[in-house]
């Protein structure tokens, strides 16, 4: 073969060299020594990763859509850390196991940003993003945790008001039974409600129409994640904008957020006197930081308010339905956690302080089995810049996309046992006792800390900047629950948790709520 190739070489530097008047042989020398150069280039593998066998012609392994975390988990025990897999057409890298963590630390290489047009498909559903300034989501990590107890006092009061509202069925002054036919909607509207009031101030946040924004923000959103694995972008793109309410959504957070910048800014511009406080909420501390040198700051803003509520709503929504989900098939579980607040009350105070909140561990410890089990994300997606070499030894071209997949850590057995398919909050209380060191036995108790052993919020460089916020309204609307009800599925029947492509969807049914005979007092 390379002996032909050297001869065909040959013929055409004679030929061209006979053609131009140069020296044919030198012409020769350098045409054979691309020739051999192409010819190495082209022997040397673009990818040394395996390849998950059994995938089907032309679709791949569409049997992911089916069970994902085992999937991926069979296939970390048989390929390691970095294998890969074809769904139609596209070529994906899982990046897990202790190489994660490098994956997180080379964000250069692996870029979060341009991964977004798919991987959330944020173009499609917020337009174009200016990735380049990404002040607002700073604001998460540098202002929230200085106004966090302002912020969390709010929420606490939204909490309470909108329980109340749901659950008590004040029939001639008889709190009775109450049934909630979608829990899921439920929890969006009261944890998404809360949210919402923390994004767009008392007003705009519980405004009908922007309730509504909310309450369907999440719609259809996972299914369509999945179909971007399968179609081109363009195909996803068309659908999203003629055949969902995202359009929609996009011209009602514009028609609120916009009059209401004005509306700040003119309060804003009145003598001292007369000025008012202006609110603690994340419109107000975007509007202060947003630059103002593009025509449409304000639509820039609206525009990113959009993607900051679907960042925040449906995630803790989801969540917290979630851990009621588990919660509501375990009543031995939902005694121990009641006796654990008279313990907190006796202990360390009122229930919605800090402290209390903090000595709570075994309801951190339902939140962080929830989100273990759960992998609300299954994969954090990435886009290589260069060709990515990790340690070892594994290549990964430029220009691929990569999960770095916490399904490996989360669901291991090694870390987590054999039962590590099993809702079991004790399991972190029994991994504190047996830590010894007494900061690695916090982290042990905080679902918030990120860890080796737990990554359900990411880690590295976009670690998700909102999970204290989220951690910590998910554990006050539990107490607020825990305290004054029971709740159990109306069948009778425990919930089904379905894993699908990298998503996971939680077969939603109808829960019963019972006021409690002697309620956990400690306000
Ligand atoms: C239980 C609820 C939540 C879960 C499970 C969750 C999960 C995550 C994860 C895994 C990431 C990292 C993604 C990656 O590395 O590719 C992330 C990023 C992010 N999260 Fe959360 N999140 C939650 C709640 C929130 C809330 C309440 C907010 C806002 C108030 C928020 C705002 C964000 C933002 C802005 C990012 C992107 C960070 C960046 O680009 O650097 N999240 N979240």
């Amino acid at each position: 073969m390379v002996a032909m190739l050297l001869q065909l070489a040959r013929q055409a530097c004679l030929f061209f060299g006979e053609l131009w008047s140069t020296n044919t042989y030198e012409v020769a020398l350098v045409l054979s020594g691309v020739g051999l150069l192409a010819l190495y280039l082209y022997r040397q593998p673009r990818t040394n990763v395996p390849m998950i066998s059994g995938g089907y012609p032309l679709l791949g392994h569409l049997h992911l859509f089916s069970n994902t975390v085992r999937y991926f988990a069979e296939a970390h025990a048989k390929y390691g850390d970095i294998f890969r897999f074809r769904l139609c057409g596209y070529e994906y890298y899982v990046v897990n196991g202790k190489l994660i963590f490098e994956g997180f630390r080379r964000f250069k290489d692996l870029s979060f940003y341009e991964a977004l047009p798919r991987s959330a498909l944020v173009t499609s559903f917020f337009g174009e993003q200016d990735t380049s300034d990404t002040s607002h989501i700073h604001l998460l990590r540098t202002t929230l945790p200085k106004k966090f107890d302002v912020v969390m006092d709010n929420i606490q009061r939204i909490l309470e008001a909108k329980t109340h509202e749901t659950l008590a069925v004040a029939a001639d002054g008889v709190i009775g039974v109450k049934v909630i036919d979608q829990p899921y909607l439920w929890s969006v509207q009261v944890v998404g409600s809360a949210i919402a009031q923390f994004l767009f101030g008392p007003e705009l946040g519980t405004d009908p129409e922007m309730f509504m924004l909310m309450l369907r923000l999440p719609e259809n959103a996972s299914t369509l994640f999945n179909y971007s694995r399968i179609f081109p972008l363009w195909v996803m793109d068309f659908w999203v904008q003629n055949f969902t309410a995202w359009p929609e959504h996009r011209r009602t957070i514009r028609k609120h957020v916009i009059p209401e910048i004005e509306r700040r800014l003119a309060a804003q511009a009145l003598p001292e006197a007369d000025r008012p406080a202006p609110p603690e909420d994340l419109l107000q501390w975007m509007i202060e930081v947003q630059p103002r040198d593009h025509a449409d700051w304000m639509d820039r803003c609206a525009r990113r308010m959009l993607a900051m509520s679907f960042a925040s709503v449906h995630t803790t929504s989801f969540m917290f339905h979630r851990i009621l989900a588990h919660l509501s098939g375990h009543p031995e579980l939902r005694a121990k956690l009641r006796a654990e607040q008279r313990t907190v009350v006796e202990h360390s105070g009122p229930l919605t302080s800090p402290a209390a909140l903090d000595a709570m561990v075994l309801l951190d410890a339902c939140i962080q089995e929830a989100s273990r089990t759960a992998n609300l994300a299954a994969a954090f997606q990435r886009v290589t810049t260069v060709d990515t070499v990790f340690a070892n030894g594994q290549i990964i071209p430029k220009g691929s996309t990569v999960y770095l997949s916490p399904v490996a850590i989360n669901c291991s057995a090694e870390l987590y046992g054999e039962d590590w398919d099993t809702f079991r909050p004790e399991r972190f209380l029994e991994g504190a006792a047996g830590m010894g060191d007494e900061k690695k036995t916090k982290a042990y108790t905080k679902s918030t800390a990120i860890r080796q052993n737990l990554l359900s919020f990411g880690s590295g460089r976009h670690v998700c900047p909102g999970r204290f916020l989220a951690v910590s309204e998910i554990k006050r609307m539990l107490c607020i629950l825990l305290r004054r009800y029971d709740f159990e599925t109306a069948s009778g029947t425990p919930f089904v948790f379905n894993k699908v492509l990298l998503q996971d969807e939680v077969v939603d049914q109808p829960l019963r709520f019972i006021p409690l005979d002697d309620p956990v007092t400690g306000e």
